[in-house]
């Protein structure tokens, strides 16, 4: 089917493609579409805002629509950035001030103290109104300095997974490689994002009927 993939974040918007690609489907983005909109994210949960930008984008759009809202965890900040990951550092989108101030926060925490994990939580809605809600988890561990790699966007170079995806299965992140370090068929096999698009998968051709 013809799908809209509702993302501002460039580098979200690529794993979404692919993803969507990979189970068929043919991929729309706004920009594509024409569509100029960001929603207020006002929910205090993910699947609160994946929602509310599913269903902005879907009546923007007319098509079914995916929407993801996603954020990182650290134990250490009692979930903090969490739904705010975006606009940890004040601006909305700032990459780079938001691991800055990430680092920041944690200086001093030591290594058995900063677990963390990546939330996502996918929002695909029909133009019937009708929602499939779906989540994804990735554990793991927040780095102490930045892991830039060839890959990736966001707090990818500051987390590290517990395991990453090869193609002969799942395997221990014994290499301590960040998001950033994995190729994308490596991020996509254990990311939250990948989980969360696994699930809505599997649940896609009932909740279709
Ligand atoms: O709302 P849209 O338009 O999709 O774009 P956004 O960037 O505002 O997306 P969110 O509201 O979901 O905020 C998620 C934040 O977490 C970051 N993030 C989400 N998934 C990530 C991933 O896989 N790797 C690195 N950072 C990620 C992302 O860069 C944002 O700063
Ligand atoms: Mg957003």
């Amino acid at each position: 089917m013809i799908v809209c993939a509702a993302s501002n974040n460039a580098g979200k918007l690529k794993e979404l493609r692919r993803i969507l690609e990979r189970m068929g489907h043919e991929v729309k983005s706004l920009r594509e579409l024409g569509i100029n909109l960001d929603p207020e994210e006002t929910g205090t949960t993910f699947a609160e805002n994946a929602r509310i930008k599913a269903e902005a984008f879907c009546k923007a759009s007319g098509l079914p629509t995916v929407a993801d809202d996603s954020g990182l965890c650290t134990d250490a900040l009692h979930g903090a950035p969490g739904v705010y990951s975006a606009r940890y550092a004040g601006h909305h989108g700032d990459d780079d001030a938001n691991n800055a101030k990430l680092l920041r926060e944690l200086t001093d925490v030591p290594e058995e103290q900063r677990g963390a994990k990546f939330v996502s939580a996918v929002c695909f809605m029909l133009p019937n109104g009708r929602a499939l809600e779906v989540e994804g988890e990735c554990p793991g561990r927040i780095a102490f300095t930045l892991q830039n790699g060839d890959y990736g966007f966001g707090y990818d170079p500051l987390f590290i997974p517990d395991e990453y995806g090869a193609p002969d299965g799942k395997r221990p992140n014994t290499e301590r490689r960040s998001y950033a370090q994995l190729t994308p068929d490596e991020k996509d096999a254990i990311s939250h994002r990948g989980r969360a698009m696994e699930k809505l998968e599997a649940e896609l051709p009932a909740f279709l009927g």
